[in-house]
């Protein structure tokens, strides 16, 4: 039996973070809905509970009908962690005071600690000069804690929120109004730590070997004899999917790489030649562009195109799939980040746009859904991909949608403007593996994603003497672990100015290239 956290979900965009941190940490964790039953709570007690992380929110705590921890977990005799909302709702139902903020924080602050706590302890830049060090850490609050409850103190504060930390010690209950979950607050994987192990003394035992011989005698179990179709994009994930249910299931499987005139360059030719050659995988090209463009003409709304692309795909799978004998099962590379944006299905957070393969689904799909990778984040899969022994080039890919460049082509996609950006995005992508830094590291490898996005809209510009009224792109490059938060990338302006001449010298029909610098929050990685 395994020590266990809990996590309960009011629906923050970052919850999978928490658990993720705490695997990290090598402690396993499940996330459930904040809305289970006190009798839940006492069945998790008897399989091991540890300790309990209630999460953020996009809701007020001091709202009468808003959410709350059931009171069993306060009972239950196990430390608790309030992160943000998690905090807030803590502090209501314990007998404190929340009100919204004056100054609302979203995005870096500096922390004051209060003390000493056995949270912060070992984070020496933030509790030397005896407890009054500063800390920076990630933000995303309107509201606030403005009364401890009875029996808390005080651990933490900025200027514009003075309870940014509070703990009652005897009882094991701590709460931080900022999110130790994302890697931008510094040393928030050290305070979850403390608590996992320090607090709630649970032991070091869950790791990635585990997690493949779990994962695939689980894959054994769910299929039995079926037959398994597996929607393969050359991407990480389904290419670490694919591996995962190799394993367990050999000959069962068959994969299908659907060419929906919406890839990179050349993309389709390399996908076939790695992985037919390689990995010795069943799999079947399909070239569905008819398809996929026509039903995409005179479309522009991101969430609309984002539909019919996902339920193409499933079209192609399904009748693919009907000409095998068995095939009961559709297998996608789907990770957590793709649910939870979506509009996760355990907790409630907010739709922020339907990945294809999770929103874009349709309700009559006749396969079962085999999704290995649900529950994990991209550095977990590629932690996963390397256990399984898949080549570094490929474990190390930049991410591409699958909805590919019918996202990045903004508004409606047109075969004209999809031949323009894949030719603008493979010179940027060129320049990105030419240009290196001083330890001779090409930027496509200090940049987690990069590419162009298409804007469908012409500017002025004079060429040879002559004017131009021609189309617009965007690059984008950012840096970030996880993909649920991200910085645009300081790429050096030598290497943008060449990838701007070339665009423009080569590319007929563009002639302006703009660099985005938006990062995520507020804006997201892709356009749409
Ligand atoms: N062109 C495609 N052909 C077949 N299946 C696809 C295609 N594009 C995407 N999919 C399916 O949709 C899933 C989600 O796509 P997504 O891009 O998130 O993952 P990926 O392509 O496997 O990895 P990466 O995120 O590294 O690009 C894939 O795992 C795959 O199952
Ligand atoms: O397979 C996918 N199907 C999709 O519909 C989709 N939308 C976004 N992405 C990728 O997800 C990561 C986060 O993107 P956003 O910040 O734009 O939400 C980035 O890596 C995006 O490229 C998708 N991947
Ligand atoms: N991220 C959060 O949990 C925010 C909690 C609450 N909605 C606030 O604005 O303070
Ligand atoms: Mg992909």
């Amino acid at each position: 039996m395994h020590d266990r956290i809990l996590i309960l979900d009011f629906g923050s965009q970052v919850t999978q973070l928490i658990a993720r941190r705490v695997r990290e940490a090598q402690v396993y964790c499940e996330i459930h809905p904040h809305d289970v039953s006190d009798d839940f709570i006492r069945e998790e007690m008897a399989r091991g509970l540890k300790g309990v992380i209630l999460s953020g929110s996009h809701a007020s705590a001091y709202e009468e009908t808003s959410m709350r921890a059931p009171q069993a977990v306060f009972d239950a005799g196990v430390p608790v962690l309030g992160i943000c909302y998690g905090m807030q709702t803590m502090a209501m139902q314990l007998g404190g005071k929340v009100t919204f903020a004056d100054h609302r924080e979203f995005g870096y602050a500096e922390v004051r600690a209060h003390g000493h706590t056995p949270l912060f302890t070992g984070i020496e830049d933030f509790t030397n000069n005896e407890g009054h060090g500063m800390l920076k850490v990630w933000m995303s609050h309107g509201d606030q804690v403005t009364a401890l409850p009875p029996g808390f103190k005080l651990m933490a504060s900025t200027p514009s929120c003075p309870i940014a930390g509070m703990a009652d010690v005897e009882r094991g209950y701590y709460a931080v109004q900022f999110h130790p979950e994302v890697t931008h607050t510094v040393r928030g994987q050290v305070m979850l730590e403390r608590f996992v192990h320090d607090i709630c003394n649970c032991g070091t035992d869950w790791n990635m070997p585990d997690y493949v011989s779990e994962a695939v005698e689980a894959i054994r179990q769910q299929v039995g004899d079926d037959e398994v179709i597996l929607g393969l994009s050359g991407g990480v994930d389904s290419s670490v999917a694919a591996a995962l249910i190799h394993k367990a299931i050999g000959p069962q499987l068959t994969c299908v790489f659907v060419d929906h005139g919406l890839l990179r360059l050349d993309e389709g030719k390399q996908v076939m030649q790695t992985f037919a050659d390689n990995m010795g995988l069943n799999i079947i090209h399909v070239d569905a562009t008819n398809e996929f463009m026509s039903k995409l003409e005179g479309v522009s709304d991101p969430e609309a195109k984002r539909k019919i692309i996902g339920r193409e795909f499933v079209e192609v799978f399904q009748r693919e799939a009907g000409k095998l004998k068995n095939a009961r099962w559709l297998a996608q590379g789907t990770i957590y980040p793709d649910v939870i944006e979506s509009g996760g299905k355990k907790g409630k957070a907010q739709t922020i746009k339907s990945h294809h393969n999770v929103g874009g689904l349709p309700e009559t799909l006749n396969l079962k859904l085999l999704e290995p990778l649900r529950e994990l984040f991209k550095d977990e899969v590629r932690k996963l991909g390397v256990a399984l022994g898949l080549p570094p080039g490929m474990v190390y890919r930049h991410p591409f949608p699958g909805p590919g460049l019918g996202v990045r082509i903004l508004g409606e996609v047109k075969k004209e403007y999809a031949d323009l950006l894949r030719r603008a995005d493979a010179i940027f992508i060129e320049e990105l593996r030419n240009f290196k830094d001083d330890q001779g590291t090409s930027w496509y490898d200090l940049t987690s994603q990069a590419f162009t996005v298409f804007l469908p809209v012409k500017s002025v510009g004079v060429m040879g003497d002559g004017r131009t009224y021609d189309y617009v792109v965007a690059l984008r490059a950012v840096q970030t672990s996880d993909f649920m938060t991200a910085d645009w990338a300081e790429l050096p302006y030598a290497l943008l100015k060449k990838v701007s001449g070339r665009i423009i010298n080569e590319v007929r029909g563009i002639n302006r290239v703009t660099y985005d610098v938006s990062s995520k929050p507020p804006a997201t990685i892709e356009w749409e």
